[in-house]
C-alpha cells in the first residue's frame, strides 16, 4: 500500500464524491444540502428535543456479557467509568415501582423532577466532566409496560435489552458523548469484528488492520451490502468526530492532578489524524460522507414513520412537558418532511427470494452487530455504542421490515406515508435511541462545520483537502 499515493495529492471535491456516486445510486444528495439543511434547521430542533425527559432517559443494560470472547480491557480512565445512584434517587421508588405489582400504566413519578432531585444534587456528580452517571438504576425490572412488547424479535434488528433484569436508566445529559480514552486492542477488535466478520466484505483485505474495509472496492457490492456498510462507517465516523470535538485537552498539564474536570474542547490534530486522507490512506473523506449518509437514512426512517411517531403520548407524567415534546416532534418531523431529497429505500430488497435471503442476513449481521457493542471495554463508550446502534437498528427496521410501508406503492419520499400495513408500534426505547442517534449524527455534521472554520481560520493549505472533500454529492 503506498502511502505515497495520499501524501501530496489532494482530491478536489468531485474527485472524492465520484468515488461513491454513479453506480451505487445510494441518494443523489448533496452535502453541501445537508450541511445548510441540518446545521439551520434540524440542528437547532433535535438538540432542544433530547433534552426533553422522554429522551434524556435511556433504558439499556451494560452488564450483558461479551458473547464472543472475554472482556480482558476494562478501561482504567476514569473517564469511562459509571457511577450508580442509589435506590433511593429511582424517580418514583418512593411509590412503589420497586414492587412487581405495581407495574401498571402509570409511570408519572417516574420521570418527576423531583424524582430526580437526587442524582442531580449527588455530590459526586459533576455535568462538566460526564461521568456515567446511572440516574435510574434500580426501577430496570419494574419497567412500566406502557406498550406491548414487540414479539416478533426476527423483525428486530438490534438485540433489545429493555426488558433485562439488569437495564438500568441512564440519563443522557449527564453522560455526554466524548473522549474517553478508550483505544488500543480492545477498541481495535471491536471495530475489526464489526468491519471483518460482520460487515459485508468485498474481499479479503490484504491488509491485516487497515484500512478494513477499501471503499474502492465497494463498487464490486451490491447496493445492499454498501449501505450497511456505509451506514455502520458513518456511525463510526460520528463516534470518533465527537471524541475529537469534545477532547480532554488538559490531560497533561499539571492543573489536571489537580483538577480532574480538565479542560474539554476540539482537538483539531486528533481530526486530522482521523480523516485526513494522508493519514487514512485516502479514506477519511470516504468516512466523512459516510455520516452524512447514514443521516439520511435515519431522517428518511423518521419521515417514513413519522405519522406513527406523531402520534405517539411521549408520556412521562408531566403533562405540560409532554404536550411541548409532541410540538417539538410535530415541529421537527414538518422540517424533515419538506427535507426535498430523502433517501429511497424503495429499491433495496427487491429481487424475490434471494432478496429475502439478504434481507435476512443483512438483519442478523446487524443483530450481531448490536452483540459486539456488549464487549466494548468502556462503559461510556458501551452506553453510546449501544444507543446509536439501536438506533440505527431502528431506523433500518422501519425501512426494510416491510411493515412501516405505506399499502399506495406510489407514496414514498416527497409523498409521506400517511397510514401503514399495519399498525406497529415501537417500544420507548426504540424511539429514545432513534431520536437521539439522529441527533449524534446531527451534531457531528454541526461539528464538522466547526472543524472546517477552525481549520480555514489555520490558514494551512495543507489540512485543507479532507475537507474539501466533504462537499459535494454523497
Ligand atoms: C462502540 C465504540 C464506541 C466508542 N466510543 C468512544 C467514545 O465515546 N469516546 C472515545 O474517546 N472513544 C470511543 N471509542 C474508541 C474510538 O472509536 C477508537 O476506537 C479509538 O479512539 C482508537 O482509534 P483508532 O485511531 O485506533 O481508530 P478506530 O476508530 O479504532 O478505527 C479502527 C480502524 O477502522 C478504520 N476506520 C476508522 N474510521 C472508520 C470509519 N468511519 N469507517 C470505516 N472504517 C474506519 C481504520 O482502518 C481504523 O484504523 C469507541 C469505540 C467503540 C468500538
Amino acid at each position: 500500500y503506498d502511502t505515497e499515493l495520499y501524501e501530496t495529492k489532494p482530491c478536489d471535491s468531485n474527485a472524492c464524491f465520484d468515488k461513491l456516486h454513479g453506480s451505487l445510486g445510494d441518494c443523489s444528495c448533496n452535502v453541501d444540502t445537508i450541511d445548510y439543511f441540518n446545521n439551520v434547521k434540524i440542528y437547532p430542533r433535535i438538540q432542544s428535543l433530547v433534552r426533553k425527559d422522554y429522551f434524556r432517559f435511556y433504558k439499556v443494560n451494560l452488564k450483558k456479557e461479551c458473547p464472543f470472547w472475554a472482556d480482558d480491557s476494562r478501561c482504567a480512565m476514569r473517564y469511562c467509568h459509571i457511577k450508580t445512584c442509589s435506590k433511593e434517587s429511582v424517580p418514583g421508588y418512593e411509590n412503589g415501582y420497586e414492587n412487581e405489582e405495581h407495574i401498571d400504566e402509570s409511570p408519572a413519578t417516574k420521570y418527576s423532577k423531583e424524582s430526580q432531585s437526587n442524582c442531580d444534587s449527588d455530590t459526586d456528580h459533576d455535568p462538566d466532566l460526564g461521568y456515567l452517571n446511572m440516574t435510574i438504576s434500580a426501577a430496570s425490572q419494574h419497567e412500566i409496560a406502557k406498550w406491548k412488547a414487540h414479539d416478533d424479535a426476527l423483525e428486530n434488528f438490534c438485540e433489545c435489552d429493555d426488558k433485562d433484569v439488569d437495564a438500568e436508566y441512564v440519563d443522557l445529559l449527564l453522560n455526554p458523548e466524548r473522549f474517553t480514552g478508550y483505544k488500543g486492542p480492545s477498541a481495535n477488535r471491536i471495530w475489526r469484528s464489526i468491519y471483518q466478520e460482520n460487515c459485508f466484505r468485498p474481499k479479503a483485505n490484504p491488509y491485516v488492520s487497515f484500512p478494513f474495509v477499501l471503499t474502492s472496492d465497494l463498487s464490486n457490492m451490491c447496493l445492499e451490502k454498501r449501505v450497511f456498510y456505509r451506514a455502520v462507517s458513518g456511525m463510526h465516523t460520528s463516534i470518533n468526530i465527537h471524541l475529537c470535538s469534545k477532547y480532554l485537552l488538559s490531560e497533561k498539564t499539571a492543573a489536571f492532578a489537580t483538577s480532574p474536570e480538565g479542560e474539554w474542547g476540539p482537538n483539531i490534530e486528533e481530526f486530522q489524524n482521523r480523516f485526513d486522507p494522508s493519514q487514512t490512506f485516502g479514506e477519511g473523506p470516504n468516512w466523512l460522507k459516510n455520516l452524512y449518509f447514514v443521516y439520511l437514512l435515519e431522517m428518511r426512517a423518521l419521515a417514513k414513520a413519522g405519522p406513527y411517531l406523531e402520534k405517539e403520548e411521549y408520556y412521562t407524567g408531566n403533562a405540560v412537558e409532554d404536550e411541548e415534546t409532541r410540538d417539538a416532534i410535530s415541529n421537527m418531523l414538518g422540517v424533515i418532511y419538506s427535507f426535498p431529497d430523502h433517501f429511497n429505500e424503495s429499491s433495496m430488497f427487491n429481487g424475490g427470494s434471494q432478496a429475502a435471503d439478504l434481507k435476512v442476513e443483512f438483519r442478523e449481521h446487524f443483530r450481531n452487530i448490536s452483540r459486539i457493542m456488549d464487549c466494548v471495554g468502556c462503559d461510556k463508550c458501551k452506553l453510546w455504542g449501544k444507543l446509536q446502534t439501536q438506533g440505527l437498528g431502528t431506523a433500518l427496521k422501519i425501512l426494510f421490515s416491510n411493515k412501516w410501508n405505506s399499502p399506495e406503492s406510489d407514496l414514498h419520499l416527497t409523498k409521506l406515508p400517511v397510514r401503514h400495513k399495519s399498525h406497529e408500534r415501537l417500544q420507548r426505547t426504540e424511539i429514545v435511541a432513534l431520536f437521539n442517534a439522529f441527533a449524534r449524527l446531527s451534531d457531528s455534521i454541526r461539528q464538522l462545520e466547526y472543524f472546517r472554520i477552525m481549520l480555514r481560520s489555520h490558514q494551512d493549505k495543507r489540512v485543507q483537502p479532507f475537507l474539501q472533500c466533504a462537499h459535494g454529492t454523497i
